[in-house]
């Protein structure tokens, strides 16, 4: 195949190189990480009928898809190399694009800006156990959409923190009247005053928004339809009866006991831990831990304990 002008000539023999080890190793496709945008439809064409994932930006995901590549959405990070391949493949799975077991060839640019180095990974046990279908196993009054956006919310909170510093919250989403009746605003709330429209985590500035919010005390409460209603939420709910595993303070507890009371799912981040877990009917449902200490989804944990006292006070 003649190589496309637009693609240098280092480039198109990598992504040659990395079709044929696709074919050879039976992969189930080819992951670029490109820095930058590239030239997609020449991708397209030096791939031929390689199937192939591309870890980019919201904004390139449209270019991308157009040229007939599929989009894998990342967000831009300092992280090194093996940690953003790991991100992507994250993302790949949890979107179903990948399958637990798949070997995927990856190319990227680690010494240069420019693609320069091809990995195969086989995506083991780590990976293959986060996918959206645990997700949507939950069965929530909450629709995917909203519950998987908070998530990636969450995850990314407790992997990143904010400027250097490890940062812990809890978004409680759906049912949000009874939520909002059984909570008061500490201080004030940051999302007050802006229009619904605004609030929506659907834009990506609104996520960027709550990553700063969640520094801050208390709670954000958020609709079914992804609006923000609330942040800086003190709730009180009973925590009597509920059980959790051990070593979980007032933020679990109140996490379980709203969603006891009302048909909210609530996602707690630890701020000692980074681990990201879900709660749904009084109960913890769902256990991310965070990248970098051994990333994995388990469901319910089993050792469990009653509320401790101060917490059975509602708070
Ligand atoms: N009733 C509540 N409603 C909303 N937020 C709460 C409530 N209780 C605690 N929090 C939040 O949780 C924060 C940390 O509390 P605590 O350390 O007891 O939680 P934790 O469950 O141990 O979580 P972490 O693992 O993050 O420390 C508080 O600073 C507050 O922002």
């Amino acid at each position: 195949m003649t190589p496309p002008s637009t693609l240098n000539k280092a480039t198109t023999s990598l992504l040659e190189m990395a079709c044929s080890a696709v074919d050879q190793l039976s992969a189930a496709g080819l992951l670029l990480l490109p820095d930058g945008n590239l030239d997609w439809e020449s991708v397209r064409e030096v791939a031929g009928q390689t199937r192939v994932l591309v870890a980019v930006s919201e904004r390139q995901m449209e270019a991308v898809s157009g040229a007939g590549l599929v989009p894998v959405e990342v967000e831009a990070t300092d992280a090194g190399i093996v940690e953003r391949i790991t991100l992507a493949l994250i993302e790949s799975v949890a979107n179903d694009l990948l399958r637990s077991g798949a070997r995927i060839v990856v190319v990227y640019a680690a010494f240069d800006s420019e693609l320069d180095s091809i990995s195969t990974i086989r995506l083991g046990e780590r990976l293959e156990r986060l996918s959206s279908r645990d997700l949507r196993a939950l069965e929530t009054s909450v629709p995917f959409e909203t519950l998987k956006a908070i998530v990636d919310i969450a995850v990314a909170v407790g992997r990143e923190g904010r400027e250097g510093k490890p940062v812990g919250t809890l978004i409680v989403v759906g049912d949000t009247r009874e939520v909002l009746s059984r909570s008061r605003t500490l201080g004030f709330d940051p999302v007050k005053g802006y229009k619904r429209k605004e609030r929506n985590i659907r834009d990506a500035r609104v996520r960027e928004a709550i990553k700063e919010i969640a520094q801050l005390d208390g709670a954000i409460v958020v609709s079914r339809d992804g609006t923000v209603e609330a942040a800086c939420q003190m709730i009180d709910a009973p925590t009597a009866g509920l059980s959790l595993p051990k070593g979980m303070g007032t933020r679990h507890w109140t996490a379980a006991a709203i969603t006891k009371v009302t048909t909210a799912v609530a996602v707690a981040v630890s701020e000692s831990t980074g681990t990201v877990r879900l709660f749904q009917n009084g109960e913890l449902v769902l256990r991310i831990a965070p990248i970098g200490r051994a990333r994995a989804l388990k469901w319910t944990e089993p050792e469990t304990e009653p509320p401790p006292p101060r917490a059975e006070k509602g708070g």
